[in-house]
C-alpha cells in the first residue's frame, strides 16, 4: 500500500487511497490514523496538518471522493490546497485532466493548469458553495445575521471582520502588516477554537494584508490544525472578503495573488446567478512516496515503512525562492 506526502502551498497532508485496500479504514479508524499520522513526534515525515482520504464516487459525474480528516481528527466540509493534490492524484491515475471530484457538501470541477515553473505542477479547483449566513457557518450571540465588514468587540477590538462559509467556515479580518505578523492570529484562532460562544463549531481565522490591488498576503489560523502556511479556502474567502469590501483594491474575474508562508496561489472571484464562486489556483506537489503493509496501516505501526521522495520539493523550493517576500515573520 502507497501513501503519499503532498502540499499545496506548504500545506502538508498524505493522501490516503481507501480504494487501493482490501479492508478500508473505518471512520474510527481514521479519526486516530489522523491523529498519529500528523503529530510531529509521532507521525511520518514530520507530521501533516491532515489526511486526504480518496474514495470511489457514487455520482454519476465525479472521478472520485475526497474526505478532509483535520489533524485533531475532525472532518473538514473541504480544503482547496488538498483538493489541488487529490485532483492531480486523480488525474494521472485515470489519465484525465478536467474532472469533477466528490466533496462533502458539492461535486467541484477541477483542471490541469501550465506548471507554475519547471517541476512544479499546478491544478485549479473551484471553491463552492458560498455562504454568508449565521446558520450555514455557523456563529451566534453576535447581534448579528451577516458579519461583513463589521467592528466586533467580542472578537477582537478594533478589528473590523467578515464571516463566510465556502463551504467550511472563515473569519477574515483586513489588517496592517505589524498586525498580520503579530501574535494577535494566535490569540483569536485559539479562543475560538477552544469553547466559546461564538463559533461553537470553531472556525479558520484569517488575517489579511492587502499589498496592492488583487495582491494579498494572507495568514490563517485552521480550525482543527492550528497555524497553517496556507489555507487554500482561507486564501479564496479572503479573496472574496476583498472584493466585497475594498472592491476598488480586488476585481470580480481578475486573478488575485494570494501569498501566503508557504507560497503564492491565484483565486479569481466569480458572481453568476446571483451566486459568488472561486477558482483556486495553485502548486499540487507530491514530495514522497511511503510504502506501508495494509496491515500496519491499521494498526498504526509505522516502524517497518519505506519512505521514497519525489524531488518534486527542490523545485518548489526554488519556485518560492523567486517570489517577493511579504512573509518577515
Ligand atoms: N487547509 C484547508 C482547510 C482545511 C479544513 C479546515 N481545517 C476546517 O476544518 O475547515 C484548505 O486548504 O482549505
Amino acid at each position: 500500500m502507497q501513501l503519499l506526502k503532498v502540499h499545496g502551498s506548504q500545506n502538508q497532508f498524505f493522501i490516503l487511497d481507501q480504494t487501493k485496500l482490501q479492508n478500508q479504514l473505518t471512520d474510527e479508524e481514521l479519526v486516530v490514523l489522523a491523529k498519529k499520522i500528523t503529530s510531529p513526534t509521532t507521525g511520518i515525515l514530520n507530521g501533516s496538518d491532515g489526511v486526504l482520504v480518496v474514495n470511489n464516487s457514487k455520482q454519476p459525474n465525479a472521478l472520485g471522493q475526497m474526505r478532509v480528516i483535520n489533524a485533531d481528527g475532525s472532518e473538514a466540509s473541504m480544503c482547496g490546497n488538498g483538493l489541488r493534490t487529490v485532483a492531480r492524484y486523480l488525474s494521472e491515475k485515470y489519465n484525465q485532466d478536467e474532472f469533477e471530484v466528490e466533496t462533502l457538501n458539492a461535486n467541484l470541477h477541477v483542471s490541469k493548469q501550465a506548471d507554475l515553473a519547471k517541476g512544479v505542477p499546478s491544478f485549479a479547483v473551484e471553491i463552492s458553495p458560498v455562504k454568508f449566513d449565521q446558520k450555514d457557518i455557523p456563529f451566534a450571540n453576535l447581534g448579528h445575521q451577516r458579519i461583513i465588514d463589521q467592528f466586533i468587540p467580542e472578537l477582537y477590538p478594533g478589528l473590523k471582520f467578515t464571516s463566510i462559509a465556502v463551504p467550511n467556515p472563515h473569519l477574515i479580518s483586513f489588517v496592517n502588516h505589524e498586525v498580520v505578523t503579530s501574535d494577535i492570529l494566535g490569540a483569536i484562532g485559539k479562543a475560538l477554537n477552544s469553547d466559546n460562544p461564538y463559533y461553537y463549531d470553531g472556525v479558520n481565522v484569517n488575517l489579511a494584508q492587502i499589498i496592492d490591488k488583487n495582491r494579498l498576503f494572507v495568514r490563517t489560523f485552521e480550525r482543527g490544525v492550528g497555524f497553517t502556511n496556507a489555507c487554500g479556502t482561507g486564501m479564496s474567502a479572503t479573496s472574496l472578503a476583498l472584493c466585497l469590501t475594498h472592491p476598488e483594491m480586488g476585481e470580480l474575474g481578475t486573478p488575485i495573488e494570494v501569498y501566503n508562508p508557504g507560497g503564492m496561489v491565484k483565486v479569481t472571484v466569480h458572481y453568476d446567478h446571483q451566486q459568488y464562486w472561486m477558482d483556486l489556483i495553485g502548486n499540487a506537489t507530491f514530495t514522497d512516496k511511503i510504502e506501508i503493509d495494509e496491515s500496519d496501516l491499521h494498526n498504526l505501526d509505522f516502524s517497518k515503512i519505506k519512505v521514497e521522495s519525489t524531488g518534486e520539493q527542490n523545485n518548489y523550493e526554488k519556485f518560492v525562492s523567486e517570489l517577493p517576500n511579504y512573509n518577515n515573520l
